[in-house]
């Protein structure tokens, strides 16, 4: 509507479109300002058992904050527990269930079912708490130094030692960043068995930075063609690594040399390394494959565009993550980056599968 007064013409509809969009952003500049409530209130729901005591071996029937704190045994706060379980139901991890008399309770999205253990004790929950432990929260506040000076991690800065040796030093941490790695691997490596089947036809497989041997573990039950599988990582890592039939474990260091294998699975590896680490580990495979071998990298891939979708803003954070806490020049690359690099290092042909919507699988053949 437009009015005149006094020679000046105004229109309410524009007044309040832009007052709806100063209000829109007032609001999100507001949750953004308290965001750190979000992660941190799953830490403590992981903390407090709240997903098993909800899930009690499948059930999933909805229950109180009070009834989840009586199942757990203690006296807890269930006031504020609720107020928690409200937050997080509103980033679709509990799902509320609010009766005529105002009780509200709750049960497990398909999110909130990720944090629950499987048969082998391991879940997404270790993931949430390997990220937000101490060492690391201690170097968030860093972050603008890999801007200013980006010759030192901020968890180097923070913690005196790069990640791997504060970990390694470290018993519990080990075990927890351990744990956190396997629980992200068994439900990712079903998913990539069911759609690719690249591991046909390889009779020994190598698995650079492969850590406890759990993906080597997985590819060797689908495709029994592979006898032999070398987990190789850091000599610590593999020290304490589980036995699995047919794998061996080796200790060394793959900048200097990698195990010769007929094919080379380099998993959520390469993002931790700079440009140029990554091609010495890409020469290193190309002479330690034969003449029709490949390398099989499984790692995240950055979106060419920026926008607002739930993928790329993983992706985008997971890759601020890495630049904070392993490589300030380390990174979650493009498709086209990953090809250049192994292109550089003297691979000539190049697929891509996109079978989970997180990591890709990229095929560099000799
Ligand atoms: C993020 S973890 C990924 C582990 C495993 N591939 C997975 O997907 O669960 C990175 C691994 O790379 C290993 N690593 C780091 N630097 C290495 C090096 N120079 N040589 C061999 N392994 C290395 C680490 O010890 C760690 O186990």
């Amino acid at each position: 509507m437009e009015m005149k007064m006094n020679g000046v013409t105004t229109s309410t509809a524009t007044v309040t479109t832009t007052c709806e969009s100063q209000n829109k952003a007032r609001l999100a500049i507001l949750e953004l300002a308290h965001m750190m409530s979000v992660p941190m209130s799953l830490v403590a729901v992981i903390n407090l058992k709240v997903p098993q005591a909800i899930w009690q071996g499948g059930s999933n029937a909805p229950i109180s904050a009070s009834q989840i704190l009586a199942r757990g045994g203690a006296a807890y706060d269930a006031e504020n527990l609720q107020r928690i379980l409200r937050l997080l139901a509103s980033y679709n991890i509990f799902m509320e269930h609010l009766n005529s008399s105002g009780e509200r309770k709750y049960s497990l999205t398909d999110i909130g079912k990720t944090l629950i253990d499987d048969a082998e004790g391991l879940s997404y929950a270790y993931y949430m708490l390997q990220h937000h432990q101490d060492a690391l929260m201690r170097a968030w506040p860093l972050m603008e130094e890999t801007v200013k000076d980006p010759t030192v991690e901020p968890f180097k800065k923070a913690n005196g030692e790069g990640a791997i040796s504060y970990y390694t030093k470290r018993p519990d941490v080990l075990k927890l960043a351990v744990k956190s790695l396997s629980g992200m691997s068994i439900p990712l490596m079903k998913d990539i068995l069911d759609s690719y089947d690249g591991f046909q036809g390889v009779d020994t497989l190598v698995d650079v930075g492969g850590n406890n041997g759990i993906s080597l573990r997985s590819i060797m039950e689908k495709y029994p063609n592979v006898r032999k599988g070398i987990n190789f990582d850091l000599p610590d890592m593999v020290a304490n690594a589980p036995q699995i039939p047919g794998v061996t474990h080796v200790g060394g260091d793959a900048f200097e040399s990698v195990p010769s294998g007929d094919a080379i699975f380099i998993k959520w590896v390469l993002l931790a390394w700079t440009d140029e680490e990554c091609k010495k580990v890409f020469q290193n495979c190309y002479k330690a494959l034969p003449a029709n071998g490949k390398v099989i990298a499984c790692e995240p891939v950055a979106p060419e565009m920026t926008d607002e979708s739930q993928r790329t803003r993983a992706l985008l954070a997971g890759d601020i993550f890495i630049m904070t806490m392993y490589r300030t020049k380390g990174k979650h690359r493009t498709e086209q980056q990953f090809k250049e690099l192994a292109t550089s290092a003297g691979f000539s042909h190049f697929r891509a599968f996109y079978v989970d919507p997180y990591m890709a699988v990229l095929e560099f053949h000799k």
